[in-house]
């Protein structure tokens, strides 16, 4: 898709004090800092002994453009920000102290008003769009480092294992998405979203551009960032349409545009704001809290029925090693939804699971398939399935939970199967990214100087090709390797 154009007038903001690497407007929020055991105690859910010693020496920094409270706390200031960009100075914000200057006034500077062309890049995970393009989306998923965590000392078997992965996953992938209708509807519905935020912000007098960029396939990232600086964009806001953050997803995103922005010189000055995730913001809450209610009533005794979010897992190794808020924000998350749902008098159980594992390592638990069966065999009757981690229908929703899961859950005793729809362009959702976006982009700071070339970059032609084929052959060595053939014939194949 090509950008959706627009342009607005703002008074450009020289943006004071030293470059930080990203503007991760939330990280130096206190209010945004949660124990996990908190989250335990506000959803009354029960941990075991263990979990509790873990969690309540674990303070995890929550991201989000928390605006339960209509203001966003951005790198320790509270912005207060309306519909009404143009009539508003950009410098002026609002903080709990007070009134607070931020940009022109707050540095000194002259005010310059220029022509402030401003986008949004919505990122996503991409899918394949026809059978053919499986594996190499698979590859592309695979190679990723943040999706296949290898110790330094291995990471030159990044690629010649996803290359076999890749291949090796493909026909059972393949069989997912025939199942679909032959793709993933990933790219046709963030073009929906893409132009439903537009006509939003447009709906509150902010004319701007809005890109997709995918991690792992068309529109790429690096496409998306081309048509940026072709278009000339002189402040970004960035959007990864993951509700909760993890450094699979989001983490991964903003990596790639680090690397392309640090790259080049006129992106390393561009004003960028990230919105790490969405998760606790009012609006996401009572759209997710909306589509709950509405499926409610498809049962005989909506009271009694199992509300079962089901999350796409990540390896545990990611929590408790590398510190991935995930499963924090995504506790939190369905607390606040069942919050709002009390609040409207729905007062359901509800239980939490992660799908979609991969490979043979631990990921988060509960699985979803056991606790499937689990609820079956203590009789419960009705359930109403809500993926939560993504706000997009995909294979994962539309195979693994509407097909697989579904006739898991029947088989096991469940009678009556609800499944709530994915987020796409439910107008309250796209009204509240249009808010998230205009609370974002007084935030907007470089993120980074100009490094020259990317280390990363593999300009040696033949120690490439000699580290694809020395390592293909540790990969498929390790990888055929009696112990790799078992873990991955129940769990990758
Ligand atoms: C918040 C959402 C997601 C997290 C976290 C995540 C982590 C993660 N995923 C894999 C492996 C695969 N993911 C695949 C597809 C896929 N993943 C997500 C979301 C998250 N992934 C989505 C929305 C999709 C579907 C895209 C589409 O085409 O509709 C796939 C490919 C499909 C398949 O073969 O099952 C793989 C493989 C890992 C390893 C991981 C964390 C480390
Ligand atoms: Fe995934």
């Amino acid at each position: 898709m090509d950008a959706i154009s627009g342009s607005v007038v703002l008074p450009r903001v020289k943006l004071s004090g030293s470059h930080r690497h990203l503007s991760s407007s939330h990280h130096f929020s206190p209010s945004c800092l949660q124990a996990r055991s908190s989250i335990s105690r506000c959803c009354h859910s029960s941990k075991s002994k263990e979990d509790v010693e873990n969690l309540s020496t674990k303070a995890i920094i929550v991201s989000s453009s928390d605006s339960f409270d209509k203001r966003t706390s951005i790198s320790g200031r509270s912005y207060l920000c309306g519909p009404h960009q143009k009539k508003k100075t950009l410098g002026q914000t609002f903080c709990s102290t007070g009134l607070c200057t931020y940009g022109v006034a707050a540095t000194g500077s002259d005010p310059q008003v220029a022509e402030e062309k401003v986008g949004v890049l919505l990122l996503n995970l991409g899918g394949p769009e026809t059978l053919n393009d499986v594996q190499p989306f698979l590859y592309n998923l695979f190679a990723d480092p943040d999706i296949i965590r290898l110790p330094r000392p291995f990471q030159f078997l990044q690629r010649p294992l996803a290359q076999l992965i890749s291949v090796l996953r493909a026909p059972k992938s393949k069989e997912g998405y025939a199942s679909i209708g032959g793709g993933s509807p990933l790219r046709r519905i963030t073009d929906e979203q893409a132009n439903a935020l537009k006509m939003a912000l447009e709906a509150k007098d902010t004319h701007l551009n809005v890109y997709v960029g995918m991690r792992y396939w068309h529109p790429f990232t690096e496409d998306a960032v081309q048509k940026i600086k072709r278009d000339k964009i002189t402040r970004l806001v960035v959007l990864p349409l993951y509700p909760q953050y993890s450094i699979s997803t989001t983490g991964s995103s903003i990596s790639v545009l680090q690397r392309l922005f640090r790259e080049d010189a006129y992106l390393s000055t561009m004003p960028v704001s990230i919105i790490e995730s969405l998760y606790k913001r009012e609006g996401y809450i009572k759209s997710m809290a909306d589509l709950i209610e509405n499926e409610l009533p498809i049962f005989l005794n909506p009271e009694e029925v199992m509300i079962f979010f089901s999350a796409h897992g990540v390896p545990v190794s990611y929590v408790e090693d590398a510190g991935d808020p995930y499963r924090d924000q995504m506790e939190e998350c369905i607390c606040l939804i069942m919050q709002e749902l009390k609040a409207r008098g729905i007062k359901n159980n509800h239980t939490l699971a992660y799908q979609s594992r991969v490979g043979p390592v631990q990921w988060l638990k509960p699985y979803t398939d056991e606790v499937l069966v689990e609820l079956g065999q203590k009789g419960v009757k009705s359930l109403l399935a809500v993926p939560i981690s993504f706000v997009s229908e995909h294979i994962e929703t539309l195979e693994e939970i509407d097909m697989e899961y579904k006739e898991l859950a029947l088989e096991s005793g469940i009678e009556n199967w609800g499944r709530v729809p994915a987020l796409g362009c439910t107008p309250s959702f796209i009204t509240d990214l249009a808010d998230a976006v205009l609370e974002a982009l007084p935030s907007a700071t470089a993120i980074s100087t100009f490094q020259g070339a990317s280390k990363e970059v593999d300009c040696d032609p033949l120690g490439y090709l000699a580290k694809m084929f020395f390592g293909s052959i540790l990969a498929a060595v390790l990888f055929f390797s009696p112990k790799m053939i078992l873990a991955f014939r129940n769990h990758l194949l």
